[in-house]
């Protein structure tokens, strides 16, 4: 049998945001997709701990129950609303088959996210995380994800990703859009970088939010579960069961490196400041602050 492959294409566009040819050409059924009054989304930027916050809701879900969070894969378990590419199930459809309570995964821009979530005022989960930190990582999966375009060279697709041509847009105007929409919706807004410091304190935010009461050994059970060490060799978690033509975790693997402060191994002090000074204009008048290094 002939080896399945995604040959790399160029990002199209849907309302202006840049994005994944496949995923643009199914955005019908994004938009109409019905969101249900007890599902808990889960919204990120990519590459600032989507599948972290994931493992952990999931876990909460389930007791902290190891073995029932095994039970599949991540993208199974948490769905990944606007997923479709050939040979790979549909978000929307894998979504409208699953029973409820459902947890859902988008990186969409809030403006973007199909009304019926707002409608429905539905719980979300909002994780942001540094903008260099996130470059960095987007730049590996990248190319490691052949969904992707060639990344080029770390100089230009950092231009790219300052400019917002990378998919899912600019990083700038995401963490803005969700921040703004936080002050009127059930939107619990949590940092990378504060889950890093303190994975503890912000477990037990996120338990409070669902409206859950966990015994404090649960609660060690979750954190342990989800470090980064145990999450790295874990199967259902760390998208090794992705078939390789469309995940290569010889180029670089998912879970890379899992830190804050990695920027630094990265970028040249010229790019830092050109970075510094085009972060300032973009971030003017916003309260958001992110620290980038803990
Ligand atoms: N448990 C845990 N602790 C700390 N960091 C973690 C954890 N799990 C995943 N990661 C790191 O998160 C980065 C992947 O982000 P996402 O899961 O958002 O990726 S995706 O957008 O859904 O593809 C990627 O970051 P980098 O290592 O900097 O590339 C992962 O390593």
């Amino acid at each position: 049998m002939e080896e399945e492959h995604m040959p790399r294409r160029e990002l199209e566009s849907i309302h202006g945001i840049p994005l994944y040819w496949c995923f643009v050409e199914k955005w019908g059924q994004v938009e109409a997709f019905q969101a249900r009054p007890d599902d808990l989304l889960i919204s990120t930027y990519p590459k600032s701990g989507t599948t972290w916050i994931s493992e952990i809701v999931d876990m909460i879900y389930n007791d902290g129950d190891v073995e029932k969070c095994k039970r599949d894969a991540i993208f199974n378990r948490v769905p990944f609303m606007e997923m479709s590419a050939p040979n790979f199930i549909n978000g929307t459809e894998q979504l409208d088959k699953m029973p409820s309570p459902r947890l859902v995964k988008t990186h969409v821009p809030v403006q973007l996210l199909p009304v019926s979530f707002w409608e429905k005022d539905c719980k979300m989960i909002y994780v942001a995380r540094n903008a260099k930190d996130v470059a960095v990582s987007y730049y590996y999966f990248y190319q490691m994800a052949k969904l992707h375009p060639d990344p080029g060279p770390w100089n230009e697709f950092l231009e790219k990703f300052m400019a917002g041509n990378v998919a899912y847009g600019s990083w700038y105007d995401h963490v803005k859009g969700w921040w703004e929409k936080a002050k009127d919706y059930r939107i619990l807004f949590l940092y990378y970088e504060d889950m890093k410091e303190d994975p503890k304190r912000e477990v037990q935010k996120v338990i409070q939010f669902l409206g859950k009461d966990l015994k404090e050994e649960v609660v060690n059970k979750i954190l342990h579960h989800t470090s980064f060490q145990e999450m790295k060799k874990n199967p259902s978690v760390n998208y090794e069961t992705m078939p390789s033509w469309a995940l290569d975790h010889s180029i670089s693997p998912f879970m890379r490196k899992g830190i804050s402060g990695d920027w630094k191994n990265h970028f040249t002090v010229a790019q830092n400041e050109r970075f510094n000074r085009h972060y300032e204009e973009q971030m003017k008048g916003s309260a958001l602050r992110f620290r980038m290094e803990i």
